[in-house]
């Protein structure tokens, strides 16, 4: 909007006028607001000293109409230059098709308690999760309140399927609420527990256990300094916190609010909680790290860090990845991108990688 804005203006308004005149582009060109309408109530939000600015320039941007727009890069502007650069480093042209599937709102997955049937009007994709038109409000499909399903997106459903947790093995889910992925363990038939260092989220991952009537033991803590007792795990799930840059087309505020020392010190977080998690797993258990992020310092970088923790990579076979083995990395990594699946409405950005301790490691 800004950019529709900019050929009216003469010089810089302060912060709130620009607000209202955002608002008020947007009502006129993106949602169909009648002008006199959109024109109107934009006068009225701002003080008396800028009633004429605001008039005359939204004015301008109603006689443009949907010209306004044309010609626009939109999804170069609506991407920060930073995450423009990184991306491109990262993925190269494919930055394009990024931004592009973040101006589409992302359709509504869930994942099927075990024995539960889809609600109708969905469609099954290829790796289990059942897909359903963005819009879609959860509590209104039935079997909602019987717990036959929770929200998860589709490649957010993968890192526990890749974890394959067997009935009665020890599994630890690190950063755990609200808990799609511990319901996936719990439904697997794991012993889980669960560590989310937040009280209130602790509070709704234990709601949502409730409501799908899946075990779990829960433990508020913070996965840093938790020490469970008891024998190590055999396998153990780190959806670690992150810039969440993967998550955009359902989070359009994330590249607003991050910034680029954000990047640095998620990542060394993770580091962190990757340590702390190679301590609790049993020699030759199973790790499996996660990050919703775009950035590759919160992903790919992380594998040398596990190398030198004493976790092997256990690569990814394409047949654990029905229609998405072109998501599997050259190392044996996974690496989801919003413009996958783009004829099915995409998927959340996610970095996942599969290590196994090895029996003999020397700190
Ligand atoms: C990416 S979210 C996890 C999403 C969750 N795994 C799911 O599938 O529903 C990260 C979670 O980790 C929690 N967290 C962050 N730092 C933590 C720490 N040091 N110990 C435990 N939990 C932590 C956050 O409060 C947040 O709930």
């Amino acid at each position: 909007m800004d950019a529709v804005l900019e050929p009216f203006l003469r010089r810089e308004p302060p912060g709130p006028v620009r607000t209202v005149l955002r608002l008020g582009a947007a009502e006129l060109l993106l949602l169909g607001t009648p002008a006199h309408a959109a024109v109107g109530s934009a006068v009225d939000l701002v003080p008396k000293p800028f009633a004429g600015l605001v008039n005359a320039v939204l004015r301008r941007v109603a006689e443009a109409g949907p010209a306004a727009l044309a010609g626009l890069e939109a999804e170069r502007l609506d991407t920060p230059a930073w995450l423009w650069s990184a991306w491109h480093a990262a993925y190269g042209p494919a930055v394009r098709d990024i931004a592009a599937a973040h101006r589409q709102e992302a359709p509504l997955d869930l994942s099927l308690a075990p024995g539960a049937a889809p609600p109708e009007g969905g469609e099954a994709l290829p790796t289990g999760s059942h897909r359903y038109p963005a819009g879609t409000r959860v509590t209104e499909l039935a079997g909602f309140a019987e717990g036959g399903f929770w929200v998860q997106d589709a490649a957010a459903a993968l890192p526990a399927q890749l974890l394959a947790a067997r009935p009665g093995e020890r599994v630890a889910d690190l950063c755990a609420a609200p808990g799609g992925k511990t319901a996936q363990l719990a439904a697997a038939g794991a012993a889980v527990t669960a560590v989310e260092r937040d009280p209130k989220r602790a509070a709704r991952l234990q709601e949502n256990l409730t409501r799908l009537r899946l075990p779990a033991e829960l433990v508020v803590a913070d996965a840093l300094r938790w020490e469970p007792g008891g024998a190590a795990f055999d396998a153990i799930l780190l959806d670690a916190p992150c810039t969440a840059t993967g998550t955009i087309r359902r989070h359009p505020d994330v590249p607003h609010l991050k910034r680029p020392k954000d990047v640095g010190a998620a990542a060394g977080l993770q580091r962190e909680l990757l340590a702390a998690a190679a301590r609790l797993l049993a020699p030759g258990g199973r790790l499996v790290l996660a990050t919703c992020s775009l950035q590759p310092e919160e992903g790919e970088a992380h594998l040398a860090a596990a190398a030198a923790l004493g976790l092997a990579l256990d690569p990814v076979r394409p047949e654990e990845l029905p229609g998405l083995a072109g998501a599997i990395t050259a190392e044996g990594a996974v690496r989801t991108r919003p413009n996958l699946w783009p004829d099915r409405g995409g998927m959340d950005g996610f970095f996942m990688a599969r290590f196994r301790k090895a029996r003999f490691h020397k700190e």
